[in-house]
C-alpha cells in the first residue's frame, strides 16, 4: 500500500523551545498506527501538524499525496481541506447542539445542504448504531456514548485519514476495554488510515499495527507493534513499552571463537547472552519483562541457568489473575508478574538469559 501521510524533516518549535525535532516518516494507506509516548513529548503537537490545526516550523507534510504543507513557499492547506477527521480527547461535541446537528456540523462547514447532511449524519448515526441517540444533547449522553458521537463527527465526510488524541482516556477501565474492541472492529471494517495517539502501551499495541514511540520530541522506536514489543531497541522502550526491568552492567570479553555476549552486572554476577557482538567494556543494560522473571520462594527450583538473586520485598499486591511482587536486589529496583502467589520466607529471584534482552542505551 502506498503512504497515506508523510512526513519529511518535520520540525515544531514554540519560541525557542523545540518541541518536535525533524521527524521523517510515511504511514501507509488502511494502517492503524499508534503514536506513543509519555505526556509532553509531543504526540498531541505532531497530530495537529498532521491536521492542520497547528503549523509546523519546518518541512514537508503530505496527505493522500497532495501537498499540504511545505516549509518552501506558501504551501499550507487549511485544517478542513485537509481530508482528516480529528477526535479530540475531550471529544468537544457542541454542548447546544443535538446528536444530529453536532453529527451533520462538519458537512455544513463544508458547504452541504441541510437536507443531504442531515440525510447523511442519520445514515452515519445508523452504521454506528447510534439512532437512538440523535436527538440528545451531550449532556444527556454517557461517557463511551460521547465518544462514539465525536467518532460518528470525524467519519461524517469520509475523510482520507483519523485522527485521535487519546479517544478512550476519558472513560473508565471497564468501559475502556469495550471501547478499544469496538474501535479495532471499526477500523478493521472500514480499513481508514487511522492514527491514535496514547501514552498507554497497552492500548497501543491491541489497537495499532504499527507503533511510533516518541520521546521528546523524537523517534525512539518505529516499527510493528509486536517488534517493539519483543525486541525494543532501547531501555526506555523497553521499560516504556510493558514496563521491563533493566539492569546496568559493562560487556567483558569472551573466548576468542566463542560468540555471544558476557555482562558483568552490579551484583558481581555474569550474564552470558547467546546472541549479538558488542566490544568488551561498553556499558549495556539488560532488559526482562516482570512476567519472564521467576519468583522462587519456598519449595520452588530456579529453571535450570538461571542466575539466581535474593529480593527484598517492598509490596506484594494480588491482581486477581497474577500477583505482581517489587523489591529491591543488588541489581536494582525489580518487578514480577508470578502467577503463584508468594510464600513466607526468603524470596529469590530467577533470571534467565534466554528471557533477557541487551540494550546499548
Ligand atoms: N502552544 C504551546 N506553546 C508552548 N508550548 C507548547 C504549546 N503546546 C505544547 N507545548 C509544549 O510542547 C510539548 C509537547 O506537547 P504535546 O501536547 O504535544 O505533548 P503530548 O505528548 O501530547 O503530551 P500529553 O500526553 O500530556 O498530552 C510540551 O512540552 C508542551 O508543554
Amino acid at each position: 500500500m502506498p503512504d497515506m501521510i508523510t512526513l519529511n524533516g518535520v520540525t515544531k518549535s514554540y519560541g525557542a523551545v523545540r518541541v518536535l525535532n525533524p521527524i521523517s516518516l510515511g504511514i501507509e494507506e488502511g494502517s492503524f498506527t499508534g503514536l506513543l509516548g509519555a505526556s509532553g513529548c509531543g504526540k498531541t503537537t505532531l497530530l495537529n501538524l498532521i491536521a492542520g490545526l497547528d503549523t509546523p516550523s519546518g518541512g514537508e507534510i503530505r496527505i493522500g499525496g497532495e501537498l499540504v504543507y511545505s516549509d518552501k513557499g506558501d504551501t499550507v492547506v487549511p485544517a478542513e481541506r485537509r481530508g482528516v477527521g480529528y477526535v479530540f480527547q475531550s471529544y468537544a461535541l457542541w454542548p447546544h447542539m443535538r446528536v444530529l446537528d453536532n453529527i451533520a456540523y462538519p458537512l455544513k462547514v463544508r458547504g452541504v445542504g441541510r437536507s443531504e447532511r442531515h440525510e447523511t449524519a442519520r445514515a452515519m448515526l445508523e452504521r454506528l448504531e447510534l439512532s437512538k441517540l440523535a436527538d440528545r444533547y451531550p449532556f444527556e449522553l454517557s461517557g463511551g456514548q460521547q465518544q462514539r458521537v465525536a467518532i460518528a463527527r470525524a467519519l461524517v465526510f469520509q475523510p482520507k485519514v483519523l485522527l485521535l488524541d487519546e479517544p478512550l482516556s476519558a472513560l473508565d477501565v471497564q468501559l475502556r476495554e469495550r471501547a478499544r474492541g469496538w474501535l479495532a472492529k471499526l477500523q478493521a471494517e472500514l480499513k481508514l488510515t487511522t492514527v491514535i495517539v496514547t501514552h498507554d502501551h497497552v492500548e497501543a499495541l491491541s489497537l495499532a499495527d504499527r507503533v511510533i514511540l516518541l520521546r521528546e520530541g523524537e523517534v525512539e522506536q518505529d516499527g510493528p507493534a509486536t517488534e517493539v514489543y519483543e525486541s525494543p531497541r532501547t531501555s526506555y522502550a523497553a521499560d516504556f513499552v510493558g514496563g521491563a526491568n533493566t539492569f546496568a552492567g559493562h560487556v567483558e570479553p569472551v573466548m576468542p571463537g566463542r560468540g555471544g555476549v558476557r555482562v558483568a552486572l552490579a551484583n558481581g554476577e555474569r550474564l552470558e547472552l547467546a546472541t549479538g557482538s558488542v566490544p568488551a567494556g561498553t556499558p549495556v543494560r539488560i532488559a526482562i519483562r516482570p512476567r519472564r522473571v521467576q519468583l522462587l520462594s519456598a519449595g520452588i527450583e530456579a529453571r535450570p541457568g538461571s542466575m539466581v538473586v535474593p529480593l527484598e520485598p517492598t509490596a506484594k499486591l494480588f491482581q486477581g489473575n497474577d500477583w505482581e511482587v517489587v523489591g529491591n536486589t543488588a541489581l536494582g529496583e525489580v518487578r514480577v508478574i508470578s502467577p503463584s502467589a508468594p510464600r513466607d520466607g526468603a524470596i529469590f529471584l530467577g533470571i534467565h538469559p534466554d528471557d533477557c534482552r541487551l540494550m546499548l542505551s
